[in-house]
């Protein structure tokens, strides 16, 4: 199972959950985020950077060209789309050789059939809870739903994943199910992940995935 840690900014604790070997490490350029990088957000952050973990840019209905613009200056080779991003986004963003992770808010009511235009063009959806904000809510939904999912493109599973719901979370058994978006329930603040959590949490992921 892939493993996501997403929202860190500090250079100190970027080099700490990286050296835990997280799949994805997530970077969030959306201002109005208690995790939003910064305007002084370097390279330099993450230069100890192990180039195995890919780096994901986060970003919530931005324009194309700042997309691309970001993703490169920072050698992202994925952008998470946050926002009502639509598939003709995608595709555009696609051909400028980024791949693409699309999240999509889910509630009790969501129609899987919008995912439907979005497959062939992203690498992964995210299954984030519906708020009212874009993300990073801490909350999890009725993950019952994603029997209803019945695409071929692999998603991530987001919302309020924590030390005490990860291993329910783990029985969810779903053909495309590929690994778990964490953040916000492994914090010490907003943008500070807590090095123990994601170490408890990450071997709790890797120890069930080999089982
Ligand atoms: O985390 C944020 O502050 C955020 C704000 C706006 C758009 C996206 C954001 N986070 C993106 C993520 O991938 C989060 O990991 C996801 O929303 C789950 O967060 P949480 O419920 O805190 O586990």
């Amino acid at each position: 199972m892939k493993t996501k840690i997403c929202g860190l900014r500090e250079k100190e604790n970027i080099a700490a959950i990286s050296g835990l070997k997280p799949d994805f490490l997530g970077f969030i350029f959306y201002e109005k985020s208690p995790r939003y990088v910064g305007k002084d957000f370097s390279v330099e952050a993450f230069s100890s950077l192990p180039s195995e973990i890919e780096k994901v840019g986060v970003f919530v209905n931005e324009n194309v060209e700042n997309v691309t613009a970001i993703c490169r200056k920072f050698g992202f080779g994925f952008a998470q789309l946050h926002g009502d991003e639509s598939p003709a986004f995608c595709q555009e963003l696609a051909q400028n050789d980024i791949k693409i992770m699309k999240a999509f808010p889910i509630d009790g009511s969501f129609d899987f059939s919008v995912t439907e235009a979005y497959a062939g063009t992203c690498s992964y959806f995210l299954f984030d809870t519906k708020v009212e904000g874009f993300g990073g809510s801490g909350k999890s939904f009725n993950w019952s739903i994603l029997e209803q999912y019945t695409g071929s493109t692999p998603f991530l599973l987001s919302g309020g994943l924590g030390l005490e719901n990860i291993t329910q979370s783990m029985k969810i058994q779903h053909p495309m199910l590929a690994g778990y978006d964490l953040n916000s329930k492994l914090e010490t603040s907003p943008g500070v992940k807590d090095y123990e959590k994601v170490k408890t949490i990450l071997n709790t992921i890797r120890k069930h995935a080999i089982i």
